[in-house]
């Protein structure tokens, strides 16, 4: 989260990043990411032969320099939790390279991983599931010193009274139980927990998707100062794109176990090449409040995300998508750089030079792709009175161009009665991903592994 970041949203906290002060590119890289495929067998029969896998993770590439901040971005169900287990360790890859500081990581088992434990930590979306009932924060937040067999300076009370006031709790928290705090400061302990042991990376997983909105602000803004003085690296893995925005110095587009796009988030917002990254960036609200009322127009994906365990053939997004042509069904485009700092995986990229400009004619699937929805002013008066927003118009533009019919258009009253199209346009606020068992269980993996 950088200086630039912070200007954005008028955060108030003075922090500098001096250790980052470098731009972007020229930082250091941590962690690199390539060709990373994590499938989960599906196993039947009395010999539980393999018939099937789900392919969670299915060959991702990237990069996460330090001191920057990556997000990652997704529908439900598109590998981001799986990837971020993998990354940290927590589970072992099927396939691909993981290097952390140049070291290759990816076949270190829980011994070789435990000096590196100290270096890599995971943050829980689930404040409740991931603190031990039963422990105090004290015993809690010391875990790591005593699995790692690290004495602090000073002693581990003061260290862990130490971390407790860096959060924002009282040093005398020390000996309560979990159930005596609220989400917003189990979630501090959580953040404790992972920074006992100053980490190099900390990857995040949902981090404040669990928690009230007023509360997802301080949490976020207490990553962000810790950032700062402490030169953290942080995988920001969240479906609010809001939060996302707010965050990231870069962002990374995953659908159905592939990154589609990576990119700086300012470009990333303001100019999506992708198609899905373009649908996924019309929910956003638009945080300037002299266009709240304004008319803007939503790009809402039809259908289902397919299943994870067969992909669709060529690019995966094609089923969903109203630039699809042949090429796009049967030829997977590979992730290209199209822009300085801009990496897209489309045959038919936005705001970008067709990479399949001889391949025109649309499958019928990409007419009933998408429906644009309008969203009516709310504040009439206020509102300037501005045409609709840029995607939608290009869109059917483009439609118009290639002979397609124009998208039905809904009253923001029908869109509002259709939760799938809500969630299908990625508008997070009414999707919460439940937490699976793996939550609980990736923490007690943290722990474990912390010490073993
Ligand atoms: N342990 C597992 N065994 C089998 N399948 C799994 C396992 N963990 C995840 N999956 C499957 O892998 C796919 C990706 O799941 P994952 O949790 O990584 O997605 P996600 O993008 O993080 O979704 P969400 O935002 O809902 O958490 C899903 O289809 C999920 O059902």
């Amino acid at each position: 989260m950088s200086e630039t970041k912070k200007e954005d949203a008028g955060d108030t906290a003075a922090a500098t990043v001096p250790a980052q002060a470098a731009s972007p590119e020229d930082r250091e890289v941590l962690l690199k990411v390539e060709g990373l495929v994590k499938h989960f067998p599906i196993k039947k029969g009395l010999l539980q032969r393999q018939v099937a896998a789900v392919k969670a993770v299915d060959g991702i590439d990237f990069e996460v320099r330090k001191g920057e901040t990556l997000g990652v971005v997704g529908e439900s169900g598109c590998g981001k939790s799986t990837m971020g287990r993998v990354i940290t360790k927590l589970i072992e890859p099927t396939a691909g390279k993981i290097e952390f500081e140049g070291q290759d990581i990816t076949r270190l088992g829980t011994g070789g991983m435990r000096p590196l434990r100290r270096d890599i930590q995971m943050i829980f979306q689930d404040p409740y599931g991931s603190l031990n009932p039963r422990h105090t924060i004290g015993s809690i937040v010391s875990a790591p010193f005593r699995l790692q067999g690290v004495e602090p300076e000073g002693g581990v009370k003061k260290e862990v009274q130490r971390l407790l006031e860096l959060v924002g709790l009282s040093p005398e928290h020390f000996n309560r139980y979990p159930h005596e705090f609220s989400g917003g400061q189990r979630q501090r302990i959580g953040i404790a927990r992972a920074l006992a042991l100053k980490p190099k990376l900390v990857v995040a997983d949902e981090p404040v998707s669990a928690l009230d909105v007023s509360i997802q602000a301080q949490v976020v803004n207490l990553m962000d100062d810790l950032q700062s003085e402490l030169g953290l690296t942080y995988v920001i893995i969240a479906h609010d794109l809001s939060v996302v925005r707010h965050v990231s110095d870069r962002i990374a587009v995953m659908y159905l176990g592939k990154v589609v796009e990576l990119a700086d988030r300012t470009s990333l917002y303001e100019a999506p090449m992708h198609p899905y990254t373009k649908a996924l960036m019309s929910a956003v609200p638009v945080p300037d409040p002299k266009r709240r009322g304004a008319k803007s127009e939503r790009i809402l994906l039809k259908g289902d995300v397919p299943s994870p365990i067969s992909p669709p053939s060529g690019c995966r997004f094609h089923t969903r998508c109203w630039k699809a042509t042949e090429i796009c069904k049967t030829v997977e485009p590979p992730l290209l750089q199209l822009a300085p700092g801009r990496q897209v995986a489309c045959h038919h990229p936005e705001n970008a030079e067709d990479q399949a400009p001889g391949d025109t004619k649309l499958l019928a699937v990409a007419k009933e792709a998408i429906e644009v929805v309008t969203l009516a002013r709310t504040d009439a008066d206020d509102a300037p009175d501005e045409p609709a927003a840029e995607p939608a118009q290009a869109l059917v533009q483009a439609s118009a161009e290639a002979s397609v019919e124009k998208p039905a258009k809904a009253s923001a009253e029908e869109s509002a009665e259709t939760p799938e199209a809500a969630v299908d346009a990625g508008d997070d606020s009414d999707v919460q991903p439940s937490d699976d068992a793996g939550d609980a269980d990736g923490t007690d993996d943290v722990q474990e592994s912390s010490g073993s």
